[in-house]
Formats: structure tokens, sequence, C-alpha cells
């Protein structure tokens, strides 16, 4: 397992599907310099998404290969897909960058905490069941991929008490500048503590 140093970190963007992690991330992760981890997946891309940029779409053989390699810091499985980070993909994001993001579901967020502890911060973003499907409507989400969504909601929400932040998220200007806020206090905070 990569040892972080001493300025390191890393930002887990969690919370239940379609509330708006990866807007609010990548806008808010766009104002310091980070990298976002892409995971890898073995569900197809929907028409919007793109290899490299959304996800690495890969085959189920694949991913079991990577697996038995070890090649994970985490995997999970939902609805029959699989889905990980990558440990070199971790590692290169912080020697080049210092540190890095990712979005990822609470079983995610809560393994590299209990790897990384305090090098890991959460951010918990938010919004009400019914502001979640009337996004995903309009986004052009079929009723099938909503209705899944919202299925794992409750689970979702109950991991927010154990986030280091937590954002309702309905005004989106909002929450970029009050998650890019708490990212600079902590970039601010490593440098004056450890200079
Ligand atoms: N504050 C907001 N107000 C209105 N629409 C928003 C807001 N934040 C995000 N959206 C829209 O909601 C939809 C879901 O957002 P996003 O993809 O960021 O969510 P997510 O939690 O990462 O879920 P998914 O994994 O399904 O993409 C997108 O169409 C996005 O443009
Ligand atoms: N624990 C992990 N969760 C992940 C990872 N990659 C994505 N996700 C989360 O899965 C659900 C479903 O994603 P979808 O794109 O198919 O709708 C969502 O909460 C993602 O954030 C991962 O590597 N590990």
């Amino acid at each position: 397992m990569y040892e972080l140093k001493d300025k390191e970190m890393i930002f887990v963007f969690t919370g239940p599907t379609g509330a708006g992690r990866k807007t609010i991330a990548e806008l808010a992760g766009a104002t310091i310099p980070m990298k976002q981890v892409i995971s890898y997946t073995t569900r197809e891309p929907r028409a919007n998404e793109a290899e490299g940029r959304d996800y690495h779409f890969i085959g189920a053989d694949e991913f079991q290969s990577a697996m038995r390699n070890d090649e994970f810091v985490e995997t999970v499985e939902i609805d029959g897909v699989h889905y990980g980070i990558k440990s070199a993909d971790v590692e290169a994001g912080l020697r080049q960058y210092g540190c890095i993001y990712l979005v990822l579901n609470r079983y995610g967020a809560d393994i590299l905490k209990k790897l990384y502890g305090d090098k890991v911060k959460r951010f918990f973003i938010y919004a009400s069941p019914d502001t979640i499907v009337s996004r995903l409507v309009e986004r052009g989400d079929s009723r099938d991929r909503i209705d899944r969504y919202v299925s794992h909601y409750d689970e979702e929400m109950e991991y927010r008490g154990e986030c280091e932040h937590a954002y309702e998220n309905l005004d989106s200007s909002r929450t970029i500048y009050d998650v890019a806020k708490e990212l600079e206090n902590y970039l601010q905070r490593g440098l004056l503590e450890l200079d």
C-alpha cells in the first residue's frame, strides 16, 4: 500500500447518487491543483460517457484478473456491476499533484478512510429524493435507472454523519463555493503546519 507523504491528501465525494457529487467535485476540484482518480467498471458506458473521463470501462475478465493481481485499493459490486480504484492511479495522482479526489459510494469512502485515516476528508453531497428524481428526469435517465438510484438513497444517507463535511446541494454555485473554500483551507493548513 502506498504511504501518503506529510502534505498529501485524498478528498472523497460521496452521498446519494444523482445528488450532484460529480458536478460539485469537478468544479470545486478545478479551483486547486489536484487530480481526479477515475474508477474502473464492468458496466457499459452511457451515451454521454467517455472512456478515461467518466470511467475506465473494462470487461469482467479483465476486472477479475486485476483483482487477482491485487491491483485495486478497493472494489465494490453494486446491482451486479463491479467498480474499483487502482492503487497505481492513486499513487501516480498523489506523486504528481500531492492531492487527489474521487467520487465513490459510501463503502469506497469508508475503505479509504480506514486505510488512510486523517489524510482522507469526505465531502457528503446530498439532496432530497424528489430533487434527485427531477434532476435525473431532466438529464434523461431511464425510469429503471432512476428507481435503482433511489433504492440506494436511504443506505447512502446513513453515512452523512460519518463524513467530515456535508452539503445540501441546492444552488450548485453556492455548494461549489463552499466546497472550494474548504479544500483551499485544507491545503493552506497543510502548508502552514508543515513548512
Ligand atoms: N445544484 C444543482 N441544481 C440543479 N441541477 C444539478 C445541481 N447539481 C447537479 N445537478 C444536475 O444533476 C444531475 C446529476 O448530477 P451529477 O452527475 O453531478 O450527480 P452524481 O451524484 O455524480 O450522480 P451520477 O453518478 O448519476 O452522475 C446532472 O444533470 C447535473 O447537471
Ligand atoms: N466504492 C466505489 N464506488 C464507486 C466506484 N466508482 C463509482 N462508484 C459509485 O458507484 C455508484 C454507481 O455508479 P454509476 O456511475 O454506475 O451510477 C455511484 O455511487 C458511484 O459513485 C468505485 O471505484 N468504488
